[in-house]
């Protein structure tokens, strides 16, 4: 793994702007060498930095493809709904359509919709080995979790499944699907982008003290990882 790209910017607009740079450079270049653009989405405060920035992007969006990085098992009216997040507040803003978006049967339960979840991404990827995204947009919670997955959890080890379902989640809703530790680490690029005080902690203990926490567990084995802290999130490093 090549070191993680620390980028260290003023303020949460900055994160923005820096974040939304980076990933027109990483979809250009894909979309240039590969014609499609795959990338994994998450839900939280990630939502609301995509539609503040991907808006000033210039691309081919109709070469994108969503996926998504963790979903909670809901319908997608649900306010919980990372897919209905995006479709309410970035369909209209950029050229793309729902039907660029790889999503869950919420209809299922979360083991199933993880199976059907894995059956719907395979065609999208080469067809031996593990899927490799061009991009996953992570978040990190306040106790260090990513995906759905949890500090302490056992899903934190499962390596024989490329998605897998949680029906135990310590955030709620508690049923979710995730992709697994394999998966992340296999993609081409991982992408933190953090903001504010209140995650400053975490950073610290993931970043300077290397404690053995979740988005601590990102380290991409053939990839680039990146952090885009503003100053609020780095004023522990
Ligand atoms: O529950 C979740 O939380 C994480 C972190 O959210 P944030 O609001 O603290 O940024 C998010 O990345 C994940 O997709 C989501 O399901």
């Amino acid at each position: 793994m090549s070191s993680p790209q620390i980028i260290r910017v003023k303020s949460e607009e900055d994160v923005i702007q820096s974040l939304c740079e980076l990933i027109q450079n990483l979809a250009n270049k894909a979309i240039d060498s590969e014609d499609v653009f795959k990338i994994g989405l998450s839900g939280g405060s990630l939502v609301n930095f995509l539609v503040a920035g991907l808006p000033k992007i210039t691309t081919d969006w109709s070469k994108w493809r969503f996926f998504f990085c963790d979903e909670r098992v809901v319908p997608s009216e649900s306010p919980d709904s990372t897919f209905g997040a995006y479709r309410k507040s970035l369909l209209g803003k950029v050229p793309i359509s729902e039907s660029q978006f790889i999503q869950i049967d919420s209809h299922l339960t979360a083991e199933d919709a993880a199976r059907d979840y894995i059956r719907k991404m395979a065609p999208f990827f080469a067809p031996d080995g593990l899927p490799r995204f061009d991009v996953l947009l992570l978040g990190m919670g306040p106790d260090g979790h990513t995906c759905s997955l949890f500090p302490g959890h056992r899903l934190l080890d499962e390596t024989s499944v490329w998605i897998a379902p949680i029906s135990d989640s310590p955030k709620p809703p508690p049923s979710r699907i995730t992709l697994t530790f394999p998966i992340i680490n296999n993609a081409e690029n991982c992408v933190f982008a953090i903001a504010g005080q209140g995650k400053a902690e975490m950073v610290r203990r993931i970043l300077k003290d290397n404690e053995d926490l979740p988005a601590g567990r990102v380290k991409p084995t053939d990839g680039q990882l990146y952090w885009i802290l503003d100053e609020g999130a780095a004023s522990q490093l």
